[in-house]
């Protein structure tokens, strides 16, 4: 028995008891977010503290409207507001055909009474939807001029952003949130306080028909309409409130059902049989979504059935004194039938206003998560030295001259949230004509340094210094044209091979023999005629025509990118032949060592063969610079280059 109930369990599908495990111990999404800080403030938000923020929106609204397109904004307003009398007069007419219709006398004469009050209405009611129609117009070809100009100014931030902005989890949480739903809530704003100014005129009009009719009947309309608009906004404001707490989750969320549906994860996930574990994080993380939407439905059921019984009581109410002042004759019938008319229209004009407000406080409050990450982003790019601290004006005005010496003084970096350095002190020197190599254990801080002298990074404390000029404080526009990098992380370009290379300097004009050459020095060009469409072979198979590379190729056209880029300043090669063929990196390598003499070059390689050659290496230890000389002298040093160089030579020669 025991026997056959281990086989049953072998059957089980193990994702399901792994998946409940793994819940709590991998996944720390799992738990809802609390950094948000108007949270609370969005789940309790009164009416008034509502009312008392919507005139900031509006104005918000109509200054982004205005940026986008002045004169649609100003017709969608303009023809709500006069779409608005008509719907007063229509009212005003309705009591008039009302009266006329119910007062005393032989039915063709009141018929022919309300002739002309009937004219009216016709008129009103025409006019009123002619404009409805052209302020709608107006507002739908308002939204994507909004959407296109939001979208700019995000995608402006996101690639201007220092690029320590992208190791920190609470802005990488920012830009989700803007770009989840933020930035779609600007163009719903705009969209919002037209429906708002469109709900008030409605309301004011419809106030202004009931007043005339008779002034106890404004309290009413507004007793009838509360309560469902109180419950249309509690149900909202749950809905964001959960919204915000789930952020995190849903950026995890998202990586796993991208990593689950994608080519470059395929394979990986098929070899080493990644799948289960990946479904059963999924599975769990989107149980948690589910359960976090159960609960704000549940909330939100509770919200609305309070507010229709509340509405229900209210709208009975409302009939029962509209019925008490007929009998006791405060209105005569032919009023208190238009009244009937006007009440059903006010309470519709009225519910639309409350949604109206209710929906632009809302997404007020998505627009505040928007507007936060414009603050952060904005700071982030205000917060660099070059802005902030005081520079010489010439090193602040004019380009620098490609470097004759770098020197690394002092210089320590430590990522974002973390709690040690990655560089602790180090001291170098570059000079041009020279090479400098980087070598030591994986982790030690090589491609650090690396990004650090390419300007991707600002030292923690130090400084780097082009012929004495502090480089932090000087804009990147004025000297990165002299550094051209390829990083260990090859960019994978999914364009033609030919733009592949350009986008090394994508703003310059293309040069086909600049590219062709890059290409023959980085071991690309044979590569790249040999495919079916030469340099114009797209390289994405997502798309038609579309080929893929090895990982070697891959690299070669990144080495070709980053010779198109160098103008003999600086280049910096990361693991630039860690995928090449020996004729490949061969060829690279001599490439780089063409450059000796003219122009700066540093090179990082785990492969000491291959930097023997250098001017100088530089040993990086756990962050420290611990050895810096030549190949002969560091040899002879017998420290921890010679034990790594012997290592890796012994270990190359046949037993
Ligand atoms: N973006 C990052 N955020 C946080 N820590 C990082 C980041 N990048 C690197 N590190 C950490 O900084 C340290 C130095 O990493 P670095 O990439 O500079 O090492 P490396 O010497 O280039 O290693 P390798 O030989 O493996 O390429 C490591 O401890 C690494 O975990």
């Amino acid at each position: 028995m025991r026997r056959y109930l281990r086989r049953l369990r072998a059957f089980i599908p193990r994702q399901r008891s792994t998946s409940g495990r793994l819940k709590r111990e991998e996944l720390p999404e799992l738990e809802d977010l609390a950094w948000y800080s108007h949270a609370e403030q969005a789940e309790n938000a009164s009416f008034w503290r509502m009312a008392r923020r919507l005139p900031g929106l509006m104005g918000q609204a109509f200054r982004v409207a205005w940026a986008a397109a002045p004169a649609m904004t100003v017709t969608a307003l303009a023809l709500n507001v006069v779409a608005g009398v008509a719907t007063t007069t229509a009212l005003l007419a309705v009591t008039d055909v009302t009266m006329a219709l119910f007062a005393p006398g032989a039915t063709w004469d009141r018929v022919v009474d309300a002739g002309p009050a009937l004219l009216v209405l016709a008129v009103a009611a025409g006019t009123r939807s002619g404009l409805g129609l052209v302020a709608g117009w107006a507002q739908q070809r308002l939204e994507p001029l909004v959407h296109n100009r939001t979208e700019a100014e995000f995608f402006r931030l996101t690639t201007q952003v220092p690029r320590s902005a992208f190791d920190d989890d609470a802005f990488a949480d920012r830009i989700e949130a803007s770009r989840n739903r933020g930035m779609r809530s600007v163009v719903m704003l705009v969209t919002d306080v037209v429906d708002l100014v469109t709900g008030l005129v409605t309301v004011i009009a419809v106030g202004a028909a009931l007043a005339v009719i008779h002034p106890a009947l404004l309290p009413l309309l507004f007793a009838a309409a509360l309560p469902t608009g109180w419950a249309a906004v509690r149900s909202a404001r749950l809905q964001y409130v959960s919204n915000r707490s789930r952020v995190s989750r849903r950026r995890r969320l998202w990586m796993l059902e991208m990593h689950m549906a994608d080519r470059y994860s395929a394979a990986d996930l098929r070899l080493h049989e990644a799948a289960p574990w990946l479904r059963g994080q999924h599975a769990a993380m989107v149980d948690a979504e589910t359960r976090a939407d159960f609960e704000v439905i549940r909330r939100q059921t509770l919200t609305r059935a309070v507010g229709q019984t509340a509405s229900g009581v209210a709208v009975a109410g409302v009939y029962a004194v509209l019925l008490w002042m007929l009998i006791e004759g405060v209105v005569p019938l032919g009023i208190a039938a238009a009244a009937v008319v006007a009440l059903q229209q006010g309470s519709g004009a009225m519910a639309n206003l409350l949604v109206a407000v209710n929906q632009t406080y809302d997404d007020g409050l998505y627009v505040s998560d928007h507007a936060e990450f414009l603050e952060m982003a904005k700071e982030r790019i205000a917060d660099q030295p070059h802005l902030t601290a005081p520079a010489p004006v010439e090193a602040r005005t004019a380009a620098l001259p490609a470097p004759e010496t770098i020197e690394v003084e002092g210089v320590s970096f430590r990522y974002p949230g973390k709690d040690v350095d990655a560089l602790t002190d180090v001291c170098l020197t570059v000079r041009r004509g020279e090479t400098t190599a980087l070598v030591g254990e994986n982790g030690s801080g090589k491609s650090t340094l690396a990004h650090l002298l390419a300007g991707l990074y600002r030292p923690t404390s130090g400084r780097i210094l082009w012929d004495g000029v502090d480089i932090g404080e000087v804009d990147p526009a004025l000297w990165r044209t002299h550094i051209s990098m390829v990083s260990q992380q090859v960019m994978r370009w999914p364009f033609t091979a030919e733009i592949a290379i350009r986008l090394g300097r994508a703003s310059a004009p293309v040069d086909r023999d600049r590219i062709e050459s890059a290409a023959k020095a980085a071991g690309a060009h044979e590569m790249i005629t040999g495919f079916d469409n030469g340099y114009r072979q797209l390289l994405d198979r997502m798309f038609k025509e579309g080929t893929d590379l090895s990982g070697g190729q891959w690299q070669r056209l990144a080495s070709a990118r980053g010779l198109y880029r160098d103008e003999g300043g600086l280049l910096i090669c990361d693991e630039p032949s860690a995928a090449l063929d020996a004729k490949a990196e061969a060829a690279l390598f001599a490439t780089l060592r063409g450059r000796s003499g003219r122009a700066t070059t540093v090179i990082i390689s785990h492969r000491l063969q291959g930097v023997v050659h250098a001017d100088q290496i530089a040993v990086l230890e756990e962050g420290r610079l611990t050895e810096l000389d030549g190949h002969a002298a560091l040899l002879a040093a017998g420290g921890a280059y010679a034990e790594l160089f012997e290592l890796q030579s012994r270990s190359y020669v046949a037993e």
